[in-house]
């Protein structure tokens, strides 16, 4: 396996009602057909949040205007390494689209673990999972 990460901007999106913004990834994708917050690799010279908002917008139709880092995650796959760079997006403008095709939801915090969801993001859900009041 490469030694190299993978350098990711994730996006838990969280609209008024409390909902979380998730989407599907694509069955020909690495970790395909499960659920994932939306985002995308970080390109060469760019800050995260560039990234992040970047990714939001060409994915989900989202204009983020108010974000906070959340938790960053190291985890190797089988096949890669990737560095999950998390941040929550508290304010947005837009309605959200599946912009490249893919499902997506709007779903509750505690429905959160009923969603398969790639390994590296399991400390997510539990981060997610515990700050519902
Ligand atoms: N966006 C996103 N990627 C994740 C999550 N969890 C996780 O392990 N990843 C991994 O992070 C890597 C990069 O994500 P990506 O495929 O969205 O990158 P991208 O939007 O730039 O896609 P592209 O390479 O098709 O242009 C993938 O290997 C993916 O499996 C997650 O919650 N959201
Ligand atoms: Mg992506």
């Amino acid at each position: 396996m490469s030694t190299k990460v993978v350098h990711v901007a994730v996006g838990v999106v969280e609209n008024p009602a409390g909902e979380i913004l998730i989407s599907r990834r694509a069955a020909h994708q690495h970790q395909g057909n499960l659920w994932e917050f939306p985002g995308g690799k970080v390109e060469a010279g760019e800050s995260v949040q560039h990234a992040l908002a970047r990714e939001l917008l060409e994915e989900m139709n989202i204009e983020v205007t108010e974000c906070a880092p959340l938790t960053v995650i190291e985890h190797a796959y089988p096949d890669k390494r990737v560095r999950l760079d998390v941040w929550q997006v508290t304010a947005f403008n837009g309605q959200a689209k599946g912009l490249e095709g893919q499902e997506w939801l709007w779903v509750a915090r505690r429905e959160l673990d009923a969603y398969p969801f790639p390994a590296g993001n399991v400390p997510i859900l539990e981060r997610l999972l515990a700050q519902q009041p």
